[in-house]
């Protein structure tokens, strides 16, 4: 795993927000492929997503994932939206959700970078409860929380099944609420008080042993020792309904491709800023939605990346 690019010297402990990193901080991270690579060392991502009310939220996470560099991505998802992710986009490998076991894939993996994101398209039931439970147990790799999984571990035991990964020391955990999401994840811990972006965000990674992602028009990025990055660069388009299943699949890959977790957020969110400003400079602020954030990505890599 590449080491972490950290802007701050020191622990933030009052959860004061960072400046949000340059141009030229975030391309010393992008993960351009080594000219030897092959699909398999460039990075797997295993995306758990797509219930049969929302195939969508697969095809734009598993979508972003491969415009932002995975060179493997497999979606497992309900059997009744395979038809959709593959016609979606064929260059995606779905299997249905019955055939994801973290810890198989993990050990046939071991020698690969690799990550999970699990839950974009999620509504809830109990097979998926149980999907959630058994991918923060038993993936090693980084996994990414988003979705409707984001309310599966908003309570006493999913806490404790984050707290307990934290433990063991296994891969890391992300998550990537938006401010309803962080509002019952903030009630399943017990977290007291009215508190502010910066500081819910804080509050959260302490309670939940993990880095958050609270997104939102400005977003913040905070981890359990209260050190917090800001992202404020992006645009009104971005609100729109399947935008934050498109980030969750960008900083997937990114993991997915070896950049340590809170590298992956701050990229990934500026890449997503950046796409969501470059496709509404074409459509219209009005105009713009998840499947064109998409399709600007690589605009977004050339203007904070630059060419390779
Ligand atoms: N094409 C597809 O397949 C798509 C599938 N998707 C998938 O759908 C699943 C459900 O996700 P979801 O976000 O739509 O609904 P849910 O988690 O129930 O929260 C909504 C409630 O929270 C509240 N709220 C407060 N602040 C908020 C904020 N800043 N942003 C948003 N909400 C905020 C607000 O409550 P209110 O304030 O109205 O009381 C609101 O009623 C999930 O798995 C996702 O991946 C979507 O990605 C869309 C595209
Ligand atoms: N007004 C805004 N300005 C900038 N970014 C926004 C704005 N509204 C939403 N976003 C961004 O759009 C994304 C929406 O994510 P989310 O609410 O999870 O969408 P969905 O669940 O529909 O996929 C987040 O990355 C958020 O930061």
């Amino acid at each position: 795993m590449r080491s972490p690019t950290d802007p701050a010297s020191a622990p933030n402990t009052a959860g004061t927000p960072l400046p949000s990193r340059d141009n030229a901080a975030l391309a010393a991270l992008a993960p351009w492929p080594d000219p030897q690579a092959n699909k398999y060392t460039r990075g797997k991502l295993s995306l758990v997503a797509g219930a049969a009310a929302y195939p969508g939220a697969a095809c734009l996470a598993g979508a972003a994932a491969e415009r932002a560099g995975a060179g493997y991505t497999e979606v497992f998802c309900a059997g009744e939206s395979l038809l959709a992710v593959r016609s979606f986009r064929p260059s995606l490998v779905a299997r249905d959700w019955r055939e994801w076991h973290p810890a198989r894939q993990e050990a046939r993996c071991a020698d690969r970078t690799g990550a999970c994101v699990i839950g974009c398209g999620f509504d809830g039931d109990a097979r998926q409860r149980e999907l959630v439970a058994e991918t923060v147990r038993a993936a090693t790799g980084p996994v990414l929380i988003d979705g409707g999984a984001i309310g599966l571990m908003a309570d006493k035991a999913g806490q404790r099944l984050a707290r307990e990964r934290a433990e063991r020391g296994v891969g890391p955990l992300v998550l990537t609420p938006h401010g309803g999401e962080a509002a019952r994840l903030a009630r399943g811990a017990e977290l007291e008080g009215a508190l502010g972006g910066p500081e819910l965000a804080v509050g959260l990674a302490r309670a939940y042993r993990a880095l958050i992602v609270l997104k939102g028009p400005i977003t913040f990025i905070a981890d359990a020792e209260g050190i917090v990055e800001t992202m404020g660069r992006g645009t009104a388009a971005l609100a729109k309904a399947g935008t934050g299943d498109v980030l969750a699949g960008i900083i997937g890959a990114l993991l997915a491709q070896g950049l340590a977790p809170r590298d992956a957020a701050a990229l990934g969110c500026a890449l997503h800023a950046e796409a969501g400003r470059a496709a509404a400079q074409e459509l219209t602020e009005i105009c713009v939605s998840a499947e064109d954030v998409i399709a600007a990505l690589p605009q977004a890599v050339r203007a904070i990346v630059g060419a390779h």
